[in-house]
Formats: structure tokens, sequence, C-alpha cells
């Protein structure tokens, strides 16, 4: 049965029981379990190639799993028509390209037809309008709201895209890696953006996948690690985020440092070359704690 209603606005926002993905015979997925509520901003983390983009695929209604279930918005994969679910949702991709020279206005308010350009014959209304002059304030993008998609700076772009995936007011806001290619000073914004969206919008549930950790918002609040495919530990930041999972997650020894700002960055621990005829040093040195020096941010376990 094809279901045409809008999804319930109650209940977890997603919901992956077991799943996998398999494709040409090899598992891309596998056994991802994973419940976001209204309210929780998590992260995807992994190493390139883990499966991050390929979960939020999956989380996106994108493409179905080849095995479990998993919801969105309270409909079943399989059971729904998935584009039109697909626009209750607000999906950033930093690939995205307008069709044709369009303004970013105009980008933005494609955000409510879930297309490259502005469909024929349709017109937003005017509180459509006025919400997208709104967005685009919010995302500090107002100077430029007329500028041309080919002239903007990748920041705006970021920006701009944003503004267009919450035009169809979404309850769940996927973000695959926002801040890639952009300079300190459009990362730091982007991120205040997103940190001020949060806030002003308090059941608004987020998944944003990278793979550097210094690109978290410090309102994420749970993060899942992957590796080849598997989940290695999801839950609250304070328990996942911590040196030694994440050392795990990226295969190398790595010191996770949580500033007082509620940032995080990763510092990878030098391992020694071995030396002719010796055994290699173990990946992951048995080390003491790291332990935090008077006036630096306190190292994460
Ligand atoms: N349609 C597909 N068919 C076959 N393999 C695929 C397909 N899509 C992705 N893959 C493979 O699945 C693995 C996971 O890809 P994915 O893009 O999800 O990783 P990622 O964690 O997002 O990586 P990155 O950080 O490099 O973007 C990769 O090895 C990729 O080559």
């Amino acid at each position: 049965m094809i279901v045409v209603s809008r999804p319930a606005d109650h209940g977890p926002v997603l919901r992956a029981d077991s799943v996998a993905l398999v494709r040409d015979g090899r598992h891309l997925l596998r056994d991802i379990s994973l419940t976001v509520d209204p309210g929780e901003h998590w992260a995807l983390l992994g190493a390139n190639g883990a499966g991050k983009s390929t979960l939020l695929g999956l989380l996106g209604a994108v493409t179905h799993p080849s095995r479990g279930v998993v919801e969105v918005l309270g409909r079943t994969m399989g059971r729904v028509d998935v584009r039109e679910l697909r626009s209750y949702l607000g999906h950033v991709n930093p690939r995205h390209t307008p069709d044709g020279p369009l303004r970013v206005r105009d980008v933005v308010l494609t955000g409510l037809t879930n297309t490259a350009a502005p469909v024929p014959r349709w017109a937003p209304t005017e509180q459509e309008s006025e919400r997208a002059d709104r967005l685009i304030a919010m995302l500090g993008m107002s100077r430029r709201a007329q500028a041309t998609w080919a002239t903007l700076s990748q920041g705006e772009r970021g920006r701009a895209l944003i503004a267009r995936a919450l035009m169809p007011q979404p309850r769940l806001l996927l973000l695959d890696e926002p801040a890639t290619g952009l300079d300190l000073a459009a990362r730091e914004q982007l991120l205040a953006s997103i940190d001020a969206l949060r806030a002003r919008h308090s059941s608004l549930a987020t998944v944003l996948v990278t793979h550097h950790l210094e690109e978290l918002p410090a309102t994420t609040t749970h993060a899942m690690l992957l590796r080849d495919g598997r989940c290695l530990a999801a839950g609250p930041v304070a328990d996942v985020l911590t040196s030694e999972l994440v050392s795990a997650c990226f295969e190398h020894p790595v010191r996770l440092v949580r500033s007082d700002d509620g940032r995080w960055a990763a510092r990878a621990e030098p391992v020694p070359a071995a030396m002719p005829d010796e055994p290699a040093p173990a990946a992951m040195p048995d080390e003491p704690a790291p332990v935090a020096m008077p006036g630096e941010p306190a190292p994460v376990p």
C-alpha cells in the first residue's frame, strides 16, 4: 500500500533495526541498529569507506535495506512512497547542483518541491516566500539572496543548502559532510549556524556525517562510530567519543580533547617505526590515561 498522508509528527524520527545493505555481493553495512528521537543530534563518524554516506542514504529514504527494517518519520521503508517521504526530510548534500543559472532565493525555494530547478507553473505562496527569506536571514545569507549560484563561495553554498533543506519544515535534517572544502572561517560560521538552528528548533533531529571531529558542532548529543560497515559504538557523545573508541574506529591511536566550548579536537598519536629485526610496535600502545595540563582542555579518556 502506498502512503500519501503526512507522516506522524510524534515518536522516533528514525529507527533502523538490524539493517544490512549488500551491493554486488559485498556487505556495505551489517547489523546496524539506531533510534533517533526528536531533539537529538547525531554524528556518524568513520574512516573513508566505512559506510557513513551509505547509511545516510538509508536513513534519508534514498536506498532500501537488503535486510532489516528502516522507519523514517514513523513510516516503514518498502511500504511507502519514498519520493513523498523524502519531501518531509531535509537532506543537505554539498554536491547538490541546481539546474540552470538560479539565484540563491530560487535554490532555497526548490527545497519545497525537492527538485534541482523551479517546477514549471509552480509558485510559492506568500507564506512560503516569507519563510524562504527568514531562513536565508537565519543562515546569514540575506545580502547574497539575489546572487547567482555560480558566484557563491563554497561556504555560502553550504549555508544556502541548509536553508533549502529547511524549507519543508522537516523534523529531520541529514547533513552529509557539510563542512567539506570550507576554509576555517566558513566552517566556523557554518557550525555556528547549525548550533543556532538546533537551539531555535528544539524538536528538530539531525544526523551529520563527517570524518573530522573538528567539524562536529558543540550541540552534538549522540554519535555512532562505523568501521567497515559495522557499528563499533553508538550512544550519547560522552560515552562514544572517547580516545579509545575513536582510535579503534580509525584503526590508529588518537587522542581526543573536548574543549570548554564543547567542541572536539583529535590528535593522532605518533606510531614508532619498526626497526629491522624488531617486532612491529603495537598499533595502540597501552598507555596510562592522559592527564589535563594546567590551562589546557581536559583530554577525553
Ligand atoms: N552502489 C555501490 N555499489 C558498490 N559499492 C558501493 C556503492 N556505494 C558505495 N559503495 C562502497 O561502499 C563503501 C562505503 O561507501 P560510503 O560512501 O558509504 O563510505 P563513507 O564512509 O561515506 O566514505 P567517505 O568518508 O570516503 O565518504 C565504499 O567502499 C564504497 O566504495
